[in-house]
């Protein structure tokens, strides 16, 4: 505690109070002595022999005459210094006089109005919280006791720097309320010891000090300097009679409690005596445990008041003027009272927890929200707002950026090609011409081709019955659209300008219709094109390409690759219509895992249309697609199953109950290759069914032994093991696409399709034997075959084709920041090339999804529902799939 700056040296407030002539003096005649002359001056009318030693009149503070009641002695004789402990001031009010001189009678009143004002003030300032505490001891026989405690046990007084002494363990209340503090005043005076006197029936035989405790602080902390905590005290003291043993006619017990008490009520005079000249010499007031415990108040930090009590008998004359000599000397004590301010870091803590505690309570209420609350919120909406409007302004410039680009190229187009059709065709020998040379890059074989097509539509409809009719504009889209992209993207000296074309679409309903219109055809005998078509989309195509590599003429050569590129769009663009595929009559025929999404790599020459923007192929790997190695003979479906090379081994791992079947069907010869869609369909839905059963069954049971020979068998994991696996076959799957030079848009979407779902083991263990078996099969050759090479070459397309869409699909920033990330120096050429050429290149996580995240934006076809699973060879379970996230992010 420290103390206040403000120091009050004042006098002990001094009154006397002369009670009523009691019963019991007026039965025995012994009338008063003494008479009020003033407010403040008492006089003696007694005409004994010593009056001439004694004044006859007395000045005090206040002086109340037997009318008066204890309500006007608080008033004027107590209030001001009792209530000086709301201002953080200790004070102490004494009641002092000779036994059944009215002490308790006026202590009791006191006390009482004091505790009642105090309640009052805090009730009339609510903005300051107030903790009361009260204790009571008395002094009995020198022995201090606790009078809330039923334990008599004497108490010892300590020594404290701080607050001086203090009585140890003695028992400190909190107050609930004013009840509270009404019940421990009666416990206080039933504890209190009492004895018969015979002056007194309930004399009161021991000093008793009741003392209040106000601490009080702001509610609000309003800073350290402005929100003081007051901590002080006020002591009732309703002391023992001070009169001699002899004159109570004590004896005994009694006898030896005035010695004791006397020895209390001596040094206390002593203590007054000495303060009162002056604080001279030493204060004796270790020599009792009152003038001890109430130090602070006899010429120290507190307010005090006495009210020295008389009785206005004559037989009690010589007490009257001792208790009368003690006041006046009393009267001269001067105190150094000061306000006791509580800083201490404690209280600091204490009040800051308070206010915490206070506002979290505020922020807990609902619509009490404080206004930095909703300030903050509105501020935050707004930033979303500014990026929406930033976002939809570069959307928009986007927009037009690319309506003013497709405009020019239409009109370009629309010059230089219908030139072009116009020569073909009124010079049906043109086409021969302008064949496709051998070596024909692939930007300018999909281009050719899609002229063919076009070429070829016209040249049916010259047919005799037929009118010769202009293309429809969707083709002519198709062909904008070509010649945008060559015109957009240049070719660059540093990479091979046959690179374009790994990633297309093909215009569905274009194709559909063509489709359709040639399946018409071929069924009409009179059209010797459509008779040499093969009875399957497969058979037909691996003629063609046969063909085409057999043909000497270039000439034959380019019309074979132009039938290829029909042939080959068998496949259904991701955004085609479902209506559209209900409605189509010859479903079957389509290749199982191809329903939606197309595939294309070299096997297939592709178109550009409108529709890339919405579409996706995935590009599969030359060991994928055998393109190299099965001199282009594998058809598209294909490419999304189980490779046609595959060792028996890794099929009877997978299928062992199929292996017998697949024996015959690979004995078997031509309806061999035919049936292999329908083969690999029904393996699919038998392991569909494996799985279903495996959900469906004890969990014990989810493993499932898929082959009699334990060591190859398949295990479907527990989906709580998967979630455990998952991670690894990931992992693993990622260092074979490494090692194996798998495409980056396959592993792109493979890794961004499988999220570690249940159902996503059986994709994943496709997956990792296929690409063990392609390992396995490069380690066998001991060298880099040519399967290695073409798969590099692919690779090396790929990171081309994404090299030209990085122009596009990145903004400036955007790729200053991937130079950045990814280490490409500043001051280095080509970074674009040099970034084309880092992605996918590790096989840390990181790294993969940043690779991922990038091809991702080049392709921009990945959105939801559009790539399925099937593109990766499995057909079932597709009303699982509906909604996924295709992201891999969380795993
Ligand atoms: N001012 C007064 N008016 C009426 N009665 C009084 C007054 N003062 C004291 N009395 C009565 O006188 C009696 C003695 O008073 P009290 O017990 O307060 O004396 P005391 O000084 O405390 O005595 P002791 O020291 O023996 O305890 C009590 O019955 C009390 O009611």
């Amino acid at each position: 505690m420290a103390g206040g700056e403000e120091q009050q040296q004042e006098r002990i407030l001094v009154s006397v109070r002369l009670r009523p002539v009691n019963a019991r003096e007026a039965e025995r005649g012994d009338g008063t002595e003494w008479e009020c002359a003033g407010p403040a001056t008492l006089k003696f009318l007694g005409t004994i022999p010593e009056r001439a030693m004694f004044p006859a009149t007395y000045t005090y503070d206040r002086v109340f005459s037997p009318e008066c009641n204890t309500r006007q002695v608080y008033e004027e004789g107590a209030k001001e210094v009792a209530l000086s402990v709301l201002s953080g001031i200790n004070s102490s009010i004494f009641a002092y006089g000779q036994t059944s001189s009215g002490k308790t009678y006026t202590m009791v009143g006191i006390t009482e109005h004091s505790m009642a004002e105090i309640y009052a003030y805090i009730d009339q300032h609510p903005d300051r919280e107030f903790i009361l505490k009260f204790s009571a001891m008395e002094i009995y026989n020198e022995a201090v006791r606790d009078l809330l405690s039923s334990d008599a046990a004497p108490l010892r007084l300590l020594d404290d720097p701080e607050k001086g002494t203090v009585v140890e363990k003695l028992t400190e209340e909190t107050l609930r309320d004013k009840g509270h503090l009404l019940e421990l005043l009666a416990v206080c005076e039933a504890q209190r010891q009492i004895g018969e006197t015979a002056l007194n029936e309930t004399s009161s035989r021991s000093h008793q000090i009741l003392r209040l405790t106000v601490e009080s602080s702001t509610k609000q902390f309003l800073g350290k300097g402005n929100s003081s905590t007051l901590q002080a005290c006020v002591n009732f003291v309703d002391l023992a009679g001070s009169e001699r043993a002899s004159q109570t006619a004590a004896s005994g017990m009694r006898l030896k409690e005035g010695s004791h008490i006397n020895k209390s009520l001596l040094t206390l005079g002593k203590v007054i005596r000495q303060l009162s000249g002056g604080r001279n010499g030493h204060i004796p007031y270790r020599d009792s445990k009152l003038t001890r415990i109430l130090q602070s108040s006899l010429g120290g930090n507190a307010r005090t008041a006495i009210i020295c009590t008389m009785s206005p008998a004559h037989s009690h004359v010589e007490q009257s003027r001792n208790t009368l000599l003690f006041a006046n000397c009393a009267k001269n004590v001067v105190t150094n009272a000061q306000v006791n301010v509580v800083m201490s870091d404690k209280a600091l803590v204490k009040h800051l927890q308070r206010e915490l505690t206070r506002l979290e309570n505020e922020l807990k209420l609902p619509g009490s929200a404080s206004c930095s609350t909703h300030a903050e919120v509105l501020k935050e909406k707004d930033e979303q707002i500014k990026k929406l409007e930033e976002q939809l302004k570069e959307l928009m410039e986007e927009k037009d950026t690319v309506q003013s680009e497709l405009q020019n190229f239409r009109k370009v187009a629309s010059d230089d090609h219908l030139n072009y059709l116009k020569a073909r065709l009124w010079d049906p020998h043109s086409r021969s011409s302008e064949s496709l040379p051998r070596n024909m890059s692939e930007d300018a074989l999909s281009c050719s081709d899609t002229y063919d097509l076009v070429d070829q539509d016209l040249l049916i409809d010259a047919q005799p019955g037929h009118f010769p009719r202009r293309p429809s504009n969707h083709v002519f889209d198709s062909i904008d659209e070509c010649q945008e992209n060559l015109v957009a993207y240049p070719a660059v000296p540093d990479v091979p300008e046959e690179h374009c074309k790994e990633v297309q679409c093909i215009e569905t309903n274009e194709l559909r219709e063509r489709r359709s219109q040639e399946s018409f055809h071929a069924q009409k005998p009179e059209t010797p094109e459509k008779e040499r078509r093969p009875e399957t989309p497969e058979k037909e195509r691996r003629l063609i390409m046969d063909q085409a590599e057999d043909c000497p003429d270039e000439e034959k050569r380019g019309e074979s690759i132009t039938k290829t590129a029909e042939n080959a769009i068998e496949l259904y663009a991701c955004d085609s219509d479902p209506s559209f595929e209900i409605e189509k009559p010859n479903v079957d025929e389509e290749p199982l895992a191809l329903r939606r999404c197309v595939i294309s790599s070299r096997d297939t020459v592709l178109a550009r249309s409108s529709s890339c923007k919405a579409s996706f192929m995935v590009i599969p790997n030359s060991w994928f697609d055998d393109s190299t190695s099965m001199n282009m003979t594998t058809p598209p479906s294909e490419n999304f199953k189980f490779p046609r090379r595959r060792p028996e081994q890794v099929r009877r791992n997978l299928f062992p109950e199929k292996v017998a079947s697949d024996a015959i069907t690979d004995n078997s010869t031509g309806n061999a290759e035919e049936e292999s869609v329908a083969n690999d369909t029904s393996r699919v839905t038998e392991v569909k069914q494996q799985t279903e059963q495996n959900d469906a069954s004890q969990p014990q049971e989810n493993q499932v032994q898929a082959g009699t020979d334990s060591s190859t068998s398949t295990t479907f994991e527990s989906p709580s093991r998967w979630s455990f696996d998952f991670p690894k076959k990931q992992q693993e799957i990622i260092e074979l696409w490494h090692e194996c030079h798998i495409s980056i848009v396959h592993r792109t979407y493979f890794f961004l399709l499988f999220n570690g779902d249940h159902t996503d083991h059986i994709y994943m263990e496709v997956e990792h034997r296929r690409l063990s078996f392609i390992k396995n099969s490069f380690i066998a050759d001991g060298e880099p075959n040519a399967t290695v090479a073409s798969s590099l070459k692919s690779l090396r397309n790929e990171r081309d084709m994404l090299y030209r869409q990085m122009v596009r699909k990145l903004s400036l920033a955007e790729k200053e920041s991937l130079y950045s990330k990814w280490g490409i120096e500043r001051s280095s050429k080509q970074r674009r090339l040099q970034l084309s050429r880092l992605i996918w290149t590790q096989t840390d996580m990181e790294h993969v999804r940043e690779s991922a995240e990038l091809v991702s934006k080049m392709v921009q076809h990945l959105e939801r529902g559009q790539a399925i699973k099937e593109m990766f060879g499995l057909s079932f379970s597709l009303n699982l799939r509906s909604g996924r996230s295709f992201s891999w992010g969380g795993a």
